[in-house]
């Protein structure tokens, strides 16, 4: 937590404009929703996401050109149309009239036609080729991020919460869906048309091209006041968005919680005061939007209008002809037509280009406990784990666990029993290495976790956390998720030597009952059972154990005990114990008191010993009275 707090100030205070700024205050996602970002903060963001797009991008090189050109293509047919009217009235129909030939007109019509079709096939063949390209690169997107999601360590995932994942996956990935199927297009379009409309006015009649280029004085203050006002807007509405993703995610999250305490009227406040926030933003864009889109169609028919009269006047002056102003009123609707949609497009990129900003540096964030590029092999390890001289820390400064030595020979089972918050947890999860400490090492063998492989790491050590997570699947998967590749017979193995077997096979599907359906569902107890089996099957080295804290009905109590006693047997073990008769069977026990080792030794000479392992059996006693 107060990592994110470290973060958190950077997002927000004057760091990020201090003079003392340097590229690790906004590595990957330590910036994510600053207000605001320093120029040079800005530049490192765009360069960053500028160079996953092109990433993403690259294996399409060749097919990126192939959709300019076919772009080129349809925007030249786009503005050949006005260009073959001016010359079928000024010389098609003049022709007919004067030698009775309608050749020319003819000639003129088949061209158009010829335009025309190609603009067609040059749409279908745009709207499948970028179909295509941004369909692959949003897979490979959502493969990397995910991948990296999966990789990034457990502190990371301690304080970027699961809305916020959830809202990467789903709104920034839909931001830039949005700006391949639409962006893309919409931007080069209008660039095309804006600046090939603008010529074809020039060349036709320069005059007359200069005044309807005039009128771009007017939009272009209407565009700069329209991009100061909806930047603005438009991070607002993204930020209100996630919020409402974020609240929504986390609640269904921990439903159970929300019910249990009656909390749903409390969550419905925020619900609703977060979702009538992003109300307000939408209709603070929407009330832009509606100033922007008819102010450009009115300098657009303005200067239609204006194009009539001064064109006419200079038709009637012999100056111009019928056929040029004609193309001019046909150019004219084309030209302001984009003009209207730059609003969309702007929104789009804006979006986009935040959501880059966010994916790049989600991906730009490093594991904390990075696997090593030269790792050392062990193969069958034996279980021994040493600590030596650890120190951990979750916030910098704050040490939870001081100068931890500890020593567990292969075979040892040891319980771990003390206060709430004394470290326990910190401890198996830096032999699980899911944190690396702040100081000293843990070893298994004598040799440090980090210099050990990942797959060799959690095929020695095995983690059961007290949730005993069930993934949707069916019973069968969720044991050999232990050991991936097990075949059946294994299975059953391991769930007939944990005490498993009898309740699966009178499931309705016997091992192919699936977790997630109705019947399927397990109890606490057996979802210890099925944890357990999934861990008997790894057969790991070292098992470190969360025991539940929920108490079982007496049979089920004693179904676990007996699982316990026969996963345990022959292997290092490290058990969070919450119960005396799992630490009454351990070889040794470790009094633990705000990250210190109190006391040690086996169960029965501490009790003898008579000091605060004495008090808690004597306490545990009595409860069982
Ligand atoms: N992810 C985290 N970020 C910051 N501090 C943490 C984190 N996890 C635990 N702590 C702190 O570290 C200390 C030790 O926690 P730990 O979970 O190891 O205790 P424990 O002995 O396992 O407690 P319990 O019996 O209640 O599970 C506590 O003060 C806790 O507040």
């Amino acid at each position: 937590m107060a990592d994110t707090d470290r973060r958190g100030s950077a997002e927000t205070d004057t760091d990020w404009r201090g003079s003392a700024e340097t590229d690790t205050d906004w590595r990957g996602v330590a910036n994510e929703e600053a207000a605001e970002v320093s120029a040079q903060a800005s530049s490192f963001l765009k360069a960053r996401s500028r160079a996953l797009l092109w990433d993403l991008l690259r294996p399409y090189r060749r097919l990126l050109w192939v959709l300019v050109a076919v772009v080129v293509v349809e925007n030249i047919t786009r503005l050949l149309p006005p260009w073959l009217v001016r010359r079928g009235i000024d010389l098609g129909i003049r022709s007919l009239l004067d030698t009775g030939s309608g050749r020319v007109l003819a000639e003129i019509v088949v061209a158009m036609l010829a335009a025309l079709v190609t603009q067609v096939i040059t749409r279908v063949l745009f709207l499948r080729l970028s179909g295509r390209i941004g369909q692959n690169v949003l897979l490979e997107l959502r493969r990397r991020v995910f991948v990296h999601f999966q990789r990034l360590d457990v502190a990371f995932h301690d304080r970027y919460t699961s809305g916020r994942v959830i809202s990467r996956m789903t709104n920034d990935t839909d931001a830039i869906s949005e700006l391949m199927e639409q962006g893309f297009d919409g931007l080069v379009s209008a660039v095309l048309t804006l600046v090939g409309t603008g010529v074809m006015l020039l060349v036709m009649d320069w005059r007359l091209g200069l005044i309807c280029l005039a009128s771009l004085i007017f939009v272009s203050a209407l565009i700069t006041w329209f991009s100061h006002e909806s930047s603005r807007t438009f991070r607002e509405v993204r930020n209100a968005s996630a919020a409402v993703i974020m609240h929504f995610t986390e609640t269904m999250a921990g439903i159970r919680a929300v019910q249990a305490y009656r909390r749903e009227p409390r969550n419905q406040e925020i619900f609703t005061e977060l979702s009538d926030r992003y109300r307000a933003i939408n209709v603070r864009s929407f009330r832009i939007f509606a100033i922007f889109m008819p102010g450009i169609r009115l300098i657009g028919n303005v200067t239609i209008a204006l194009m009539l009269l001064i064109g006419g006047w200079f038709v009637i002056k012999g100056w111009s002809t019928v056929g040029v102003l004609t193309a001019f009123l046909l150019y004219l609707r084309q030209f302001f037509e984009p003009l209207t949609d730059i609003g969309e497009f702007y929104n789009t990129f804006q979006s986009a280009s935040a959501a880059l900003e966010k994916l790049s540096g989600v991906l730009d964030e490093k594991p904390g406990v990075p696997e090593p590029e030269d790792p050392v092999r062990i193969e069958h390890a034996e279980g021994r784990i040493d600590l030596d001289g650890v120190t951990f820390e979750y916030a910098p400064g704050r040490p939870v666990l001081p100068d931890l030595d500890l020593h567990i020979p292969a075979g040892q089972n040891l319980a771990l029993v003390g206060t709430t918050g004394a470290g326990k947890t910190t401890i198996a999860k830096l032999i699980a290495r899911f944190y690396d400490p702040t100081a000293g090492q843990v070893t298994l063998d004598g040799i440090g976790l980090d210099r050990i492989g990942d797959e060799d790491l959690r095929q020695a050590v095995v983690m059961v956390t007290q949730e005993n997570f069930i993934f949707n699947g069916t019973i069968a998967d969720n044991i050999a998720f232990g050991r991936p590749g097990a075949g059946r017979q294994e299975i059953e193995e391991a769930a007939r030597t944990v005490g498993a077997h009898e309740f699966i096979t009178a499931m309705p599907e016997g091992y192919q009952t699936d977790v997630s359906q109705r019947g399927g569902r397990l109890s606490a107890g057996q979802r210890q059972l099925v944890a357990f089996a999934r861990a008997f099957l790894a057969d790991p080295a070292v098992l470190i154990l969360d025991e539940a804290t929920s108490s079982l009905d007496i049979p089920s109590e004693r179904l676990v005990q007996r699982a316990l006693r026969t996963i345990l047997a022959d292997r290092t073990a490290v058990i969070i114990a919450h119960r005396l008769s799992t630490v009454e069977n351990a070889d040794r026990v470790l009094v633990l008191g705000e990250g210190r080792i109190l006391e040690d030794g086996a169960p029965e000479e501490l009790r003898r010993r008579g000091g605060r392992y004495a008090d808690l059996h004597k306490a545990w006693e009595e409860s069982l009275l």
